[in-house]
């Protein structure tokens, strides 16, 4: 999104004592409950910033915009809250995504470009990781995103690369921790980067976050909440993703601070991870070849699809987002310790 140019927007003069207003019960009740036919999606609490919701401090007209905005769609709703960015230039929204130099996590990188964010995306392959900062540089500004080398398992280089971001861009409001592969003979290699990298990721977004809120997005897989014969490493790997998620999402520390920490659970998608894996890296190509017949191999723009659903719904923290091609849905996990699961 371009700058505004030559406007301050310290000027902005706001209201600041409430204009006389019309009593809400005086508006016709039927008016309330209102409709718009051509608007299909289900209603959605209104959650708009603070500054916004001072600016329409009227009652009618701050109901009626409530009672149109929860019918309109999550695009409209996007598209309004760019035009409010650009109008009042407010904040600008910062990412890290790792492992982005190429498959999902660069789609994930290009879906918050699209967005207006500001993306750090990282990775340990610095050929790709250079071209994929040429191409987004083109496409949406070098301003706005740029490449850090960095391997997930170095305690060293994800802290270079946040102080890095928070010099550059001032905060970090999201984080992916997307890098992965699968090895089940280098099982500790995949340990490393599945696991460590994430909770290394998570534990210093969560040491940042705690002073003004964010979203941490943790990669696992369908694997890690179905057993994977072909992967055992792989599939305990993502498992221990998903409960190290759930876990922290319990903790004050990161629900109340604003920090919302989900897990996306897709299944396979079209990337190298399909292509290149060589068959010394799983348990047997027989097993696996079932599983890509049953559940087939998505296109990136699906578990783009996900990630944006993960990112807009409000109420998920904990939860863990299923991608398939058929199912996009919270996974719910039962508590054996309830009476009726006994
Ligand atoms: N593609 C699928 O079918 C699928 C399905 C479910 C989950 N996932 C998960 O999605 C994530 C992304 O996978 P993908 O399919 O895009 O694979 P990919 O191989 O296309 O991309 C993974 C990226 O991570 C980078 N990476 C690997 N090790 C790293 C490290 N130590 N530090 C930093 N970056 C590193 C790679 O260089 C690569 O650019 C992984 O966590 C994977 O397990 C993939
Ligand atoms: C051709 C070789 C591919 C090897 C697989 C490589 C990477 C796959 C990574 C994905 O995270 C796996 C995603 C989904 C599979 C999940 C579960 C399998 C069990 C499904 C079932 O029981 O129905």
């Amino acid at each position: 999104m371009k700058e505004n140019v030559g406007v301050r927007r310290y000027q902005i003069i706001l209201p600041t004592s409430k204009p006389k207003s019309k009593k809400v019960s005086e508006l016709p009740a039927a008016d309330m409950n209102l409709k718009p036919a051509y608007l299909k999606t289900k209603p959605e609490p209104l959650i708009l910033p603070d500054d916004v919701t001072n600016i329409f401090n009227h009652d009618y007209l701050f109901m009626s915009l409530q009672n149109e905005y929860k019918w309109l769609n999550t695009e409209s709703k996007h598209f309004l809250q760019q035009i409010y960015n650009s109008i009042f230039n407010s904040k600008m929204t910062v990412a890290i995504v790792t492992g982005g130099a190429k498959g999902l996590g660069k789609a994930f990188c290009e879906a918050l470009l699209k967005r207006s964010y500001k993306v750090c995306f990282c990775d340990v392959d610095t050929d790709e990781g250079e071209n994929t900062q040429k191409y987004f540089a083109k496409q949406y500004g070098n301003g706005n995103v740029y490449f850090q080398k960095c391997d997930v398992r170095s305690e060293n280089d994800f802290t270079v690369m946040f102080n890095g971001v928070l010099q550059k861009y001032s905060s970090i409001d999201l984080i992916v921790n997307n890098a992965g592969i699968i090895h089940e003979t280098q099982w500790r290699k995949c340990i490393d980067i599945n696991l460590n990298g994430v909770i290394q990721g998570s534990m210093l977004a969560i040491d940042h976050m705690k002073q003004g809120g964010g979203v941490i997005v943790n990669v696992s897989s369908l694997s890690g909440v179905l057993p994977t014969l072909y992967a055992p490493v792989y599939s305990a790997t993502k498992a221990a993703v998903i409960n190290f998620t759930r876990s922290w999402a319990m903790n004050p520390a990161v629900n109340q601070n604003s920090i919302r920490m989900v897990t996306m659970c897709p299944a396979f998608a079209d990337t190298d991870i399909i292509k290149d894996t060589k068959e010394e890296q799983f348990q047997g190509k027989q097993f696996v070849d079932p599983f890509l017949e049953k559940l087939g191999i998505m296109p990136l723009e699906r578990v783009t699809e996900g990630f944006l659903k993960v990112l807009d719904d409000q109420d998920n923290n904990g939860k863990s987002l299923i991608v398939t091609a058929n199912v996009m849905n919270y996974v719910t996990f039962p508590d054996p310790l309830k009476p009726e699961n006994k």
